[in-house]
């Protein structure tokens, strides 16, 4: 095993789309373009409902680790103008959809959605169920902050509707706390989940990652039992991703020789991995555990499992509009990414714009390959019928798999893959054998993180 973790350690995507960011093409791109694949879309599935995430952006410290896109500020009167401009760009994409679109999946992201005021998310959640309606089945989620969630956000998130709600612990090693500026008692985490429980929210979620500065194998062992006195229905285990490069994160504090080695990263994963079987859980996909009742690892036994830029979800919505700075939205057709500055966002809000820079319209070839990536990583094989060996080149996807089907992470047939147990973790460098986008052409720069 530890020579394969060595050999597959290389720079990959986490496919949260296909094409990945940097291979999107954003010459034959266009917001007129744009708004017809949304248009699109919401006319092709008028009984799915569709997904929404946005991006709260503020945090009022940086953890050090963190390579999610957010603006560290203690201003707490930029969170009304932001509020305000988050309803606006709704508005201006419902005024393009020519129906009250239904809403199957609301997910608050950040940055910190609780640096917001319970009053201000609430005006928030009632402004977007202004225009919209939701489905008899949605689910509404939000990111929590340990340290700062209060009883008061829980409770006024779940009068609108959130039965969900993840809170991200990490680790909880005083040395890996420090390291990564993020001070985050057990107290904290136990009281935030006792009031989401109390309260009525059915899934509760916490983040763990493995791979942080200073982190050894016991602190994981530690931070496990600590999680299973808790008893979140959903587990997401991160591998550390580190990319000091991306702009504005602050992958900075430690050195890179404070990070664990490719191999204790490892024995760190298979650590918890090994403990939240034991504990029950089941592995759902990439990075992803749950109690046998939650809907994430229903989805996985009955087939429906999608994985779109939040991660894993437990169905598939051909649209998914993201709100907010950064927000990635999906058209099944098209993706478009926002605007990362706060100022320039509400600017381009407030003159009726819908605020995108850049995004990639899919060709046929795209879109297949698209899908077969989805089956890797959510259903662990694919398969294809002739017709499509027109449209892409099987032969050299096989051919990438070659070396990976004879250390058995993969059984190659004909027109059929298959992910093997032992391949599992390997599934980012199974996907990797589909990108032909890829293979075309290799990064020049680093622009991804490590696949183990
Ligand atoms: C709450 C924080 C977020 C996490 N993922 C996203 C958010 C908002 C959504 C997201 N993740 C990526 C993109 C692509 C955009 C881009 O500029 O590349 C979006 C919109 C990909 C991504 N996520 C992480 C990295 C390092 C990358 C890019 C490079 C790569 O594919 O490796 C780090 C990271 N962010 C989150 C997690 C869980 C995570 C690593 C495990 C949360
Ligand atoms: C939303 C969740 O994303 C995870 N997260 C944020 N940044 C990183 C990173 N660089 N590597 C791995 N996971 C990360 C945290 O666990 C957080 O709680
Ligand atoms: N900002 C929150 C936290 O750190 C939510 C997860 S990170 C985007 O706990
Ligand atoms: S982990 Fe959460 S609180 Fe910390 S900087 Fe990232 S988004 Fe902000």
């Amino acid at each position: 095993m530890c020579e394969l973790v060595q050999k597959y350690n290389v720079p990959g995507p986490r496919y949260t789309s296909y094409p990945t960011v940097p291979y999107w093409d954003l010459e034959n791109f266009s917001g007129k373009l744009w708004k017809s694949t949304v248009l699109k879309a919401f006319q092709e599935s008028p009984d799915d409902g569709i997904s929404l995430y946005i991006h709260l952006p503020f945090c009022e410290s940086m953890c050090t680790f963190c390579g999610c896109h957010k603006r560290i500020t203690k201003r707490h009167e930029l969170e009304l103008p932001y509020i305000k401009s988050v309803l606006k760009e709704w508005k201006i994409y419902c005024e393009l959809l020519d129906a009250r679109p239904v809403i199957k999946e609301l997910h608050l992201g950040g940055g910190t959605p609780t640096f917001f005021s319970p009053e201000h998310l609430k005006l928030l959640v009632k402004g977007i169920l202004q225009l919209g309606k939701k489905t008899d089945d949605a689910d509404f989620s939000f990111e929590g902050h340990p340290n700062n969630t209060t009883r008061a956000h829980l409770k006024a998130l779940y009068d609108v509707g959130f039965r969900r709600v993840c809170y991200g612990v990490q680790d909880y090693n005083d040395t890996v706390q420090k390291a990564i500026n993020r001070i985050q008692p057990f107290e904290n985490v136990k009281k935030v989940t006792d009031w989401a429980r109390e309260i009525g929210y059915t899934s509760v979620g916490h983040d763990i990652i493995y791979g942080l500065p200073f982190q050894t194998v016991s602190h994981v062992e530690k931070t496990m039992e600590m999680t299973q006195v808790l008893k979140p229905d959903r587990i997401a285990f991160y591998s550390y991703a580190h990319v000091p490069w991306l702009k504005g994160n602050g992958q900075r504090g430690y050195k890179e020789s404070d990070l664990p080695t490719t191999e204790a990263k490892k024995q760190q994963y298979e650590l918890g991995k090994k403990m939240l079987t034991s504990f029950g859980y089941k592995d759902v996909g990439m990075d992803h555990f749950a109690v046998a009742s939650d809907d994430l690892y229903k989805a996985l036994t009955k087939g429906t499992l999608h994985r779109n830029f939040m991660g894993y979800t437990p169905s598939k919505t051909k649209l998914m509009i993201g709100l907010g700075v950064s927000s990635i939205s999906d058209s099944w057709y098209g993706f478009a990414q926002n605007v990362k500055s706060v100022e320039e966002y509400e600017h381009l809000v407030s003159h009726g714009v819908i605020p995108i820079f850049r995004g990639h319209i899919l060709n046929a070839e795209d879109q297949l390959i698209r899908k077969h990536i989805l089956n890797i990583m959510c259903q662990f094989e694919t398969s294809w019928v002739n017709s499509e060996s027109e449209i892409i080149d099987f032969q050299k996807i096989i051919e990438n798999l070659l070396e990976m089907e004879s250390d058995g992470l993969v059984t190659v047939g004909p027109n059929h893959i298959k992910v093997t147990e032992k391949g599992r973790p390997f599934v980012r460098n199974i996907s990797m054998a589909f990108d032909l986008k890829l293979h075309r052409k290799k990064p020049e720069t680093r622009i991804f993180s490590m696949t183990v």
